[in-house]
């Protein structure tokens, strides 16, 4: 069963259409990614699930479902109580507050007393042990990657059923990225959903076990990861891969006319 159903979604702010008509799953258990450009209308589509398309004046048509309960129509806090967490592109971490403060921030309205909070951020420092070194230093201190690891901890804070992380491995070095890309890897073994949003496909394509392709504002491509993995298109557009059977073949073609030519002329 699909812990999360998006049908029919079309977004827009204001005149601006970000997305038309986008329908996607996110099995119980499972990593999906979604991939696109800038400007596709990714972090829109995670602000629809969230709730939070009203913070930045958009507003929504079609049903996004977790666990089979719409989300329609409830506060952006009702969602998280709900168990859908986001995870926001650029951090967005509290820079002037303690790194245990903004862990603190992000059990507030969270389900369970404090020892659910305290069984969370004992998994959160397990996960990124970073973060009780550095429990006491403003999170602005921090750097690009630890503050993205403090982001998804805070979000963790809340003990997500499914975890919507935008770009988290947007800026990094990429061994950074690789650290961020394992732990995620890890959260979604001890059975937290992800829904991925990148433009590093090469990462969410060897995380997740399906992937939509987002290209201004509608799903163009969607199937397994290691199908989309293998498509030339995916390859040439998000891949950065030259397709050498097809250069190959332009070769061959090429030599072949060539070779009738000369024939011809001999
Ligand atoms: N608050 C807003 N007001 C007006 N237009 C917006 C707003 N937020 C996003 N858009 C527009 O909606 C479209 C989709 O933006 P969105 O941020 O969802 O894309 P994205 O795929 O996440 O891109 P990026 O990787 O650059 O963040 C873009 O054309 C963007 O300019």
């Amino acid at each position: 069963m699909a812990t999360l159903e998006i049908r029919a979604l079309s977004v827009a702010y204001g005149p601006v259409r970000s997305l038309r008509d986008v329908s996607l799953d996110v099995p119980d258990g499972a990593i999906t990614a979604v991939l696109g450009g800038n400007g596709a209308g990714k972090t829109t589509l995670l602000r629809a699930v969230s709730r939070t398309l009203g913070f930045h004046r958009g507003t929504g048509t079609g049903t996004v479902r977790f666990d089979g309960q719409p989300l329609d129509g409830l506060r952006p806090d009702r969602v998280v109580a709900a168990g859908v967490v986001q995870v926001p592109e650029g951090r967005q971490v509290f820079a002037r507050m303690t790194v245990a403060d903004n862990l603190r921030a992000g059990a507030l309205g969270a389900p369970g007393g404090r020892r659910a909070a305290a069984d969370a951020l004992a998994r959160v420092h397990e996960l990124f042990p970073v973060l009780a070194r550095r429990a006491h230093q403003s999170a602005g201190l921090l750097s690009g990657g630890e503050q993205q690891m403090l982001a998804m901890g805070r979000a963790l804070m809340a003990r997500p059923r499914l975890l919507l992380l935008d770009e988290p491995s947007l800026g990094l070095a990429p061994l950074m990225a690789q650290r961020i890309a394992e732990t995620v890897r890890e959260i979604n073994a001890s059975g937290t959903s992800v829904l991925l949003v990148e433009q590093n496909a090469s990462i969410a394509l060897r995380l997740a076990s399906t992937a939509y392709v987002l290209e201004v504002g509608e799903v163009t491509l969607e199937g397994p990861a290691a199908e989309l993995a293998a498509s030339d298109e995916v390859r040439r557009r998000y891949l950065g891969v030259v397709d050498e059977t097809a250069a190959e073949d332009a070769d061959r073609a090429a030599t072949a006319s060539v070779r009738t030519l000369s024939r011809w002329s001999a």
